[in-house]
Order: structure tokens, then C-alpha cells, then sequence
């Protein structure tokens, strides 16, 4: 999968193709990551790419031109069809579904806004998704771009290797993560549960399915309401609600 980004500060996604699983997805060859300044698409000396609000008020805005010949080159090398995604605190919330959405695409562009944003005529005729990692406002639509590339490259394909996979399904499947533990087996007086000692899969499976319900019911009620529950579902969760009420 191929990702292009328009940004003043290439140098932040060395955050992303440096480290950990996006980072050795880059060195496989499963994802790339090409950065585009729209300084370098600028054509006066001073390399402009933001100019005054019309209208007044405070800040600056990021000019249309330099952002249109940026995404023009990054179509260039990742094809005209690729969606271009402005982030942006007025996009539709990040869900994994939408993340599971994205990673269908075999090419994305991400924008990332500085200043008090873009001009609206560029999101009029460049943006084909508005996305927002969640409400609050940064410095920058960098760190949200690459919040959203990081939830979409761990479902490339061979990205998380096949067993990681099936851990990714806790979350994926609408319920919260099950508690999770190493060694030691006793840490300041706390011991690790019996049954994941016990070597008994299918008690350990359930054990693990009955707390992910337990706790998405008690912290994430909405995530619950959202979810069908099989039978044995049902019978682990009404479970998890007597043993807590003792
Ligand atoms: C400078 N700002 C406020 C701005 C204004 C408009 C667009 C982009 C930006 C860049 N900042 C962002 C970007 C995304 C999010 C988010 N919630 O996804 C929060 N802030």
C-alpha cells in the first residue's frame, strides 16, 4: 500500500517509517511513505506558503497553489485515482471501521494542515475525505495523519504476520481488550490468574472473551449496545455481572 503526504515537516514521519511495525512494514516493501513540502511548490523567493486571512481575524491560512502542485506531484507518482484525505477537526471521527475502510485503497494522500488551516477552495477541489482523529485541536494535521496511517498500515496485509492478526480481532471485533499479564507470576502480592497458567486453551479462550466483555460493558457501554452478542457471549457476560456484584 501506498501512502504520499503533503507537509512542511517531512521530517516528522520519520516517527512513523523509523520505528517499530510500521517501520519494519516500510523496510519490507509493504507500505511506502513518500512526503511532499509544498515549500518546493512554491515559486516566489521567499518560498510562500501561507498568507493573510481575508476577512481579518488572527493567523494565517496556507495558500491554495503550493498544496494543489504538491498533491499533483504525489498523484503523479501514486496515480490520479488515489483518495486525498484532509485531517482536520471538522472530518468525520476515526473509528477502526473507518480505518478498516482505508486500508482497502491501494494508494492514499494525506494533507496536513498548519497555520489556521487551508484555504476552503482546496478542499473544495482537492479533498475527497475530511478525517478527524478526535475533538481536540493540534498545532498540525501531522501527528493526526499519522495516527491514521498507523490504524491502516497494521491492516496491510502481512503487516502484523498472521497470529499477531488474530490478536488484532479484540478490538476489531467492537469489544475492549482483555487484561493481559507476564512474567512474574506474583508481583507485590499480586498473583497472575490461575486459568492462564492452566494451560487449558479453551478455559483460557473463554476466560479472555468474559473479561473483554466485562470490561467493554462496565467502561464503553456504547461499544456494547453497537455489538451482537452470540449466546455464549451473552451466558459469559451475564457471568462477568454476578461475580462483580459478589
Ligand atoms: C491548526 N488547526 C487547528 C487546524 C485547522 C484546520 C485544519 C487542520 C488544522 C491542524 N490541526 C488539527 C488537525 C486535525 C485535528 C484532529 N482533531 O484530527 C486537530 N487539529
Amino acid at each position: 500500500m501506498q501512502f504520499g503526504v503533503i507537509s512542511i515537516f517531512p521530517e516528522m514521519y520519520q516517527a512513523l517509517t523509523d520505528f517499530g511495525v510500521t517501520g519494519r512494514a516500510v523496510d519490507k516493501g509493504l507500505v511506502s511513505v513518500d512526503v511532499w513540502n509544498p515549500r518546493d511548490f512554491t515559486i516566489d523567493k521567499y518560498q510562500t506558503v501561507d498568507d493573510r486571512p481575508y476577512g481579518g481575524g488572527p493567523g494565517m491560512l496556507m495558500k491554495v497553489e503550493p498544496l494543489k502542485y504538491a498533491i499533483e506531484a504525489a498523484k503523479a507518482k501514486l496515480g490520479s485515482q488515489s483518495k486525498v484525505v484532509y485531517l482536520s477537526p471538522q472530518g468525520e471521527t476515526l473509528t477502526q471501521d473507518k480505518a478498516q475502510q482505508l486500508a482497502q485503497e491501494a494508494s492514499l494522500i494525506f494533507l496536513a494542515g498548519r497555520y489556521e488551516g487551508i484555504d476552503e477552495r482546496l478542499i473544495e477541489t482537492q479533498i475527497d475525505e475530511e478525517i478527524s482523529i478526535g475533538d481536540y485541536v493540534l498545532s498540525g494535521g501531522e501527528l493526526a495523519s499519522m495516527v491514521v496511517m498507523d490504524s491502516v498500515i497494521r491492516l496491510v496485509p502481512e503487516v502484523l504476520g498472521h497470529d499477531m492478526s488474530a490478536v488484532e480481532d479484540s478490538f476489531v471485533d467492537g469489544l475492549l481488550d482483555c487484561p493481559h499479564y507476564t512474567r512474574p507470576e506474583e508481583h507485590e502480592g499480586r498473583k497472575v490468574p490461575d486459568v492462564l497458567l492452566s494451560g487449558n486453551h479453551e478455559k483460557i479462550r473463554q476466560w479472555r472473551l468474559k473479561q473483554a466483555l466485562g470490561r467493554t460493558w462496565e467502561k464503553r457501554p456504547d461499544l456494547l449496545a453497537k455489538r451482537d452478542l452470540s449466546k455464549e457471549e451473552d451466558a459469559l457476560l451475564q457471568e462477568y455481572k454476578r461475580d462483580v456484584q459478589g
